[in-house]
C-alpha cells in the first residue's frame, strides 16, 4: 500500500453524490437522475454518484419487472436506464458511478448491479453486488435480497483517468471491510458505495461504517445514499456523506432530496498515511497479508 498519498489521488477530484427517492414509474426515475446529474456538473465537479436501486421501487418483489441486461438477457433487450446513464455522463462531462440497478443476464438471472461510465459515455466498469442484503431485526428491518437477486463474486476497482482508483461496493457489501482493504492496497484512494440503508440500521451504523472503512484504509468514502420516503416504501436512511481519510465527515446530506459536494485531496491522504503510518506497521507475520489472498 503505498505512503503517499499523491500516488494514488493524482490531482485534486470534486465529487457530488446524489440523493434522490425512487418511485414506481421507471422514467420517471430515469429523468429525476439525469437532472441532478446535470445540475452537479454544471457545480464543476467530475465525479457524480447516484444511490442503489434508482431506477425502481427498493423491493425484492418489484426487480424483476425493473431489470435491464448490461450484455444480454433471455427476455428483455432494451436498456433504457443503461443507455440514459452512458449519455448523461457524456452530456455532463463527468465520471458517472450510475448507483445500482437490477440487472440481467444472458441466464435470467438478477443482479443488484453498479455501472461505471467515462466522461464520453463509455462503460469502464460494473459491479454486482457481492454480499446480498438479508437481514431480519425483530421489530425493526427485514429484507431478503436472496429471495430474487443473484451475488456477484468481483472486487471492482475503476480507473478514473487522469486521477486514480477507485474502489465500488453497494450498500451491505460497507460490512465487509474485507472488500474494501482490498481495493485499498490494490491503490484505490477512495471506496463509494451506491447505498439504501434504513431507519433501523441507519442511525446504528451509517455513520460509523462510512468512516470506519476510510480510517480502516485511510482513503476516502463516499456513501450514497436514496433521499426518505413515506410508507409504505421502503424506508431509505439518507444522510450521505464523504468521509476523509481521518474520519472527518467533509459533506453530510439529511434525510431529504439533496446534492452533496466534495473535494477530494491528496493532501489529505498523504498527511494521513503520514501521521499515522498504518499500513507499514500491519502485523502480516501474524495475520495473513489480505492484499495477497487475491
Ligand atoms: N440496503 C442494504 O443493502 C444494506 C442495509 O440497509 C444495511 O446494511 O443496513
Amino acid at each position: 500500500m503505498p505512503l503517499l498519498g499523491d500516488e494514488i489521488l493524482q490531482r485534486p477530484l470534486k465529487v457530488a453524490c446524489i440523493q434522490i427517492a425512487s418511485g414506481p414509474n421507471k422514467a420517471v426515475n430515469i429523468a429525476r437522475a439525469r437532472e441532478k446529474v446535470l445540475q452537479a456538473a454544471a457545480g464543476g465537479v467530475s465525479l457524480v454518484v447516484l444511490p442503489e436501486c434508482f431506477n425502481s421501487p427498493y423491493s425484492t418483489a418489484r426487480f424483476r419487472e425493473y431489470a435491464e441486461p448490461l450484455s444480454s438477457c433471455p427476455d428483455l433487450t432494451e436498456a433504457p436506464t443503461f443507455a440514459a446513464l452512458a449519455q448523461v455522463a457524456q452530456d455532463a462531462g463527468v465520471f458517472l458511478i450510475g448507483g445500482s440497478i437490477p440487472e440481467c443476464d444472458q441466464a435470467g438471472k438478477i443482479y443488484n448491479t453498479c455501472a461505471v461510465y467515462s466522461p464520453q459515455g463509455k462503460l469502464l466498469a460494473s459491479h454486482r453486488k457481492m454480499h446480498l442484503f438479508d437481514i431480519n431485526i425483530p421489530g425493526g428491518m427485514s429484507f431478503r435480497e436472496s429471495d430474487t437477486l443473484s451475488s456477484g463474486n468481483e472486487i471492482t476497482i475503476v480507473d478514473l483517468e487522469g486521477y486514480g482508483k477507485i474502489g465500488i461496493g453497494i450498500c451491505y457489501d460497507m460490512r465487509f471491510a474485507e472488500l474494501s482493504t482490498i481495493a485499498a492496497r490494490k491503490g484505490a484512494f477512495a471506496l463509494v458505495f451506491p447505498s439504501a440503508f434504513n431507519t433501523t440500521t441507519g442511525p446504528l451504523h451509517w455513520e460509523l461504517l462510512g468512516r470506519s472503512r476510510a480510517v480502516d484504509n485511510q482513503v476516502y468514502s463516499i456513501l450514497c445514499s436514496q433521499s426518505r420516503a413515506t410508507p409504505p416504501s421502503y424506508p431509505a436512511w439518507g444522510y450521505s456523506m464523504v468521509s476523509d481519510p481521518m474520519g472527518r465527515i467533509v459533506a453530510g446530506a439529511k434525510e431529504s432530496e439533496d446534492i452533496i459536494y466534495a473535494t477530494l485531496e491528496p493532501g489529505v491522504i498523504r498527511e494521513s498515511r503520514q501521521a499515522i503510518p498504518i499500513s507499514y506497521q500491519k502485523r502480516y507475520d501474524v495475520y495473513p497479508d489480505i492484499g495477497k489472498l487475491v
